[in-house]
């Protein structure tokens, strides 16, 4: 029995097993359907293999027991053609099989992955976070998929091929002992359902514990290896590589274990069909003395035992592949099954120009905590006192910087703004300000209220026609391989050199153009490699203003910069003409006397509104953050 670690890291993927099979590997069964002829010529010429095998075993039992007679030649030529016809056709079959096995594989594997590629490019990042069961990291998340999706292979090449064709050669060995004797049935037919069934439950049942601690394990060791990885840096600087190191090593060690624990179940499985197929064998044979069959019935039905048994010893290991297969085969059909993204929806189109924007009670929560069990775990081992009795929950950014935990993030937000208006939106880290822009674009689904554009229902338009409407600066926009250029056009791929060139120099990315290498034809690695943090925001802000949509909504766009050029820029974009209606986030109040209206956040509420003047005029929230700017300047 191999592979217990191939299996387990399919298992490490999430570890959620069992359940809804049939409808995982039907869900399946359409990526496999077109190769369904090539499929069944693998499976006939597997089987025919086994055939042979057994044939040949048979033949040269038969032979060499008949031969020990000393017959005529004439009494053996057949039996020898027979023997060289069986050995070449098993070899020859093998290769046929092994061939179309591994093209309908090879065929099946690159039809489901052009399939997740497209789900996840429809569906997003969600797609992929959503998996699984607690939820994964990223990057955990996305190696679990790619695992998901190769586990196809194993489902034709050792799952459903070992398994037609274990039972096909169990059905033929019991036939050719019934015709050549018959009281031999018996112990064949038992020795056959202990290695065909009693062994492979054993194997799924036994090894789904197993698999499950080596699944765990994986998962924290992948939590080490991402903090240490990601955080090399920062770890170096606060000279805790090596306890971090420390702790990634514990992880390997443990996981080795729940490893070796694993191979300990394959391996008693593996001996213990071998055992299996030896007694079958000698109880066969004594069947057969016993009831009086000549010494060439017992050789012939002894060896066939042997070799029927042996066909389907490999359902054992197929059953503990089948179990984490089938796992990987529901989380894929539930990716492929997953709703259709908005873009899908039909609708209204979104009228042109600047649009107005309304909030109707609107309530957005977020059920789906982004602290994994095992980052749970590791905060536990390292820092005891952080749970006392496991009663408080951690916050996230304690595990790696990420959100805090899930909860109410608006919480029933009205709001009104009118077409072309410049609206800022203010307030403590968390308050909700990206999540209100979200639900505007339509990114999140409030679990009440509504959102309006242009007096109507977000669904009630079109799903990429709200995309294409209400779009800006995300905080996780992304700059993508290329040349500068190319990341610009993106947004609006006809914009002439002059649109290019009046985008940038609003966002203060035109001195930036100019002093690169190559101008605008300057490569850009993956996510902005090559430019500093504020270039790279310079960068996505120009584009943003490029795309000029509808509704513009920017999410800290001058953050990463200066503060004289930060307040520039927002002054810029409150008082530039034109344009559609701006919803800015920010965090420096400087430059907000220029909008035309703040909207001050707290706890998922609008807990103040009005012009910069008046609301630094009174008391309250915005002008405890207006004076604390000031302290601080
Ligand atoms: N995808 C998510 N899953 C779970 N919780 C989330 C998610 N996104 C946001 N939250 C939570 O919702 C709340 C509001 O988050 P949001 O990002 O909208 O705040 P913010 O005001 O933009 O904060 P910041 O100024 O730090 O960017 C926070 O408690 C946050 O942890």
């Amino acid at each position: 029995m191999t592979g217990v670690t191939d299996m387990t890291q399919m298992a490490g993927a999430t570890g959620a097993g069992g359940g809804a099979v049939g409808g995982d590997v039907r869900g399946l069964w359409g990526v496999v359907r077109p190769y369904a002829g090539r499929l069944l010529l693998a499976v006939v010429a597997g089987v025919a293999a086994e055939l042979c095998g057994l044939g040949l075993v048979a033949a040269a039992a038969w032979l060499i027991a008949r031969a020990a007679q000393q017959p005529t030649m004439a009494a053996l030529s057949l039996a020898i053609v027979a023997l060289r016809g069986f050995a070449l056709g098993k070899g020859v079959l093998r290769y046929l099989e092994r061939l179309a096995g591994h093209d309908v594989a090879l065929r099946a594997l690159a039809e489901l992955r052009g399939r997740v590629f497209d789900a996840l490019a429809a569906r997003g990042p969600a797609a992929v976070r959503g998996r699984g069961t607690g939820g994964v990291r990223d990057g955990e998340a996305l190696s679990g998929l790619v695992s998901d999706v190769e586990a196809v292979q194993d489902l034709l090449l050792r799952c459903v091929l070992p398994a037609v064709t274990g039972v096909v050669c169990g059905a033929a060995g019991v036939v050719v002992c019934a015709v050549a004797v018959p009281s031999s049935v018996v112990p064949l037919v038992a020795g056959l359902l202990v290695a065909g069934v009693a062994l492979p439950w054993a194997a799924w049942t036994a090894g789904a514990r197993a698999a499950a601690r080596v699944a765990a394990q994986r998962r924290r060791l992948a939590v080490c290896a991402l903090d240490v990885l990601d955080g090399a840096e920062d770890l170096a600087v606060f000279g805790a590589a090596g306890r971090f190191g420390a702790r990634a090593a514990v992880a390997a060690r443990r996981l080795e274990r729940a490893e070796r624990a694993g191979s300990r179940v394959a391996g008693v499985v593996g001996a213990a069909g071998l055992a299996v197929q030896g007694v079958t064998a000698a109880v066969v044979a004594w069947q057969a003395v016993r009831s009086g069959a000549d010494q060439v019935q017992v050789a012939v039905v002894a060896l066939t035992a042997l070799v029927a048994v042996e066909a389907v010893l490999p359902l054992a290991d197929a059953a503990q592949r089948m179990r984490d297969v089938l796992a990987s085969a529901r989380r894929v059909a539930a990716l492929l099954a997953a709703p259709p993204p908005p873009a899908s929806r039909a609708g209204a189109s979104v009228p042109p120009g600047p649009l107005s924007v309304e909030l109707l009670g609107v309530t957005v929560a977020f059920d789906t905590p982004h602290v994994t069990p095992h980052e749970r775990e590791l905060v536990d081992e390292q820092s005891p006192g952080l749970r006392p009795g496991g009663a408080r929950d951690v916050p996230a950014s304690r595990v790696g910087g990420r959100a805090a935990l899930g909860g109410v993030a608006l919480d029933g937000v009205d709001v009104r703004v009118e077409r072309g208006r410049r609206v800022a939106i203010v307030g403590a880290s968390g308050a909700g300000k990206s999540t209100l822009l979200a639900a505007v674009a339509g990114a999140v689904t409030p679990l009440a209220g509504t959102v309006q554009l242009a007096g109507r229902d977000l669904n009630a338009y079109a799903g990429d026609d709200v995309r294409a409407a209400v779009r800006g600066l995300t905080q996780d926009a992304h700059v993508f391989a290329g040349t500068v250029r190319a990341n610009l056009l993106l947004a609006r791929p006809d914009a002439s050199q002059h649109q290019l060139e009046a985008a940038a120099r609003r966002a203060r990315f035109l001195e930036v153009v100019r002093e690169l290498p190559d101008g605008w034809d300057t490569v850009v690695g993956e996510g902005g490699r090559g430019l500093s943090g504020g270039q790279r925001q310079r960068l996505l802000l120009a584009r943003a203003l490029l795309a000029d949509p509808p509704v513009l909504v920017l999410d800290e766009p001058a953050e990463a910069l200066d503060t004289v050029t930060a307040d520039a820029v927002t002054r810029d974009l409150l008082t530039w003409p034109g344009g559609g209606t701006l919803l800015l986030v920010t965090h420096r109040l400087a430059a907000l006397g220029d909008a035309d209206e703040v909207l001050v956040l707290d706890r998922g509420r609008v807990v103040q509104r009005g012009r910069h003047d008046d609301l630094v005029a009174r008391p309250g929230p915005y002008r405890d953050l207006w004076e604390a700017e000031r302290l601080s300047a």
